[in-house]
């Protein structure tokens, strides 16, 4: 499984619980505004503790309440592309970029700079300051900030969000490659169906919450 899920979160006064296990490729959270998407993806990264359940990612344990499992965030190898990209305002592209590539082993990367430059069609803007950049050229950005920490999986937010209809093609394209050729587990949330009918190879609907704490 690439994606073995069984936990109950708590935001605010919602309590929202999520089950399923994925098989390898992309596979998309799909669901309305508020149902719940962000805040398991959360989860997943470990920026939200559940208050009960496990979460594994390709046979690793990342959380297991009942064992008292929490791997930092750091610890879990996960690239988390936000929906806001909150890419570093102050970095140039450049050092956006080898961010994360500086803090992982060189023995643990599985994706040179220059593939990922080439991958993504970047290589123009490294000296670019984020705020100059277009949506799908900040999109791409992030991706390639996220590929280059050598993640074990990708956690991928409404990554369409804040892309011009002009550039969405592009950059469905360019989710289709890192899907095919990179082999990485995907978790991949969006509102629209079709969409995530393009792209996944399962679809996991999130309800909106039905519990009130
Ligand atoms: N930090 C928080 N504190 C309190 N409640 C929160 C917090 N974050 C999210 N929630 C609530 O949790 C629920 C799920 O929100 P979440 O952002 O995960 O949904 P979503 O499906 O990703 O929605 P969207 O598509 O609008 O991003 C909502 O009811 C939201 O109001």
């Amino acid at each position: 499984m690439s994606f073995d899920i069984a936990v109950t979160l708590q935001r605010g006064h919602v309590r929202m619980t999520y089950e399923f296990a994925a098989g390898p490729g992309l596979t998309a959270l799909f669901g309305p505004s508020g149902a719940g998407k962000t805040s398991l993806l959360d989860a997943v990264a470990g920026l939200v503790r559940p208050i009960e359940g496990r979460i594994a990612v390709s046979g690793a344990t990342l959380f297991d309440r009942a064992q008292r499992i929490n791997l930092r965030p750091e610890k879990r190898r996960c690239g988390y592309v936000f929906q806001d990209l909150r890419l570093f305002p102050h970095r140039c592209v450049r050092d956006n970029l080898l961010f994360g590539w500086k803090r992982v082993s060189p023995d643990e990367r599985w994706l040179g700079i220059d593939v990922a430059l080439n991958l993504l069609g970047i290589g123009h803007l490294l000296d670019r300051m984020p705020a100059t950049l277009s949506g799908g050229e900040a999109q791409r950005v992030a991706i390639g900030r996220a590929l280059l920490s050598a993640p074990r999986f990708l956690l991928m937010d409404e990554p369409l969000a804040s892309v011009d209809a002009d550039r969405r093609e592009e950059i469905l394209r360019l989710i289709e490659r890192i899907r095919d050729e990179l082999s990485l587990p995907i978790l991949y949330v969006s509102h629209d169906r079709a969409e995530v009918e393009r792209l996944a190879q399962q679809i996991i609907p999130v309800e909106p919450a039905h519990s009130a704490a």
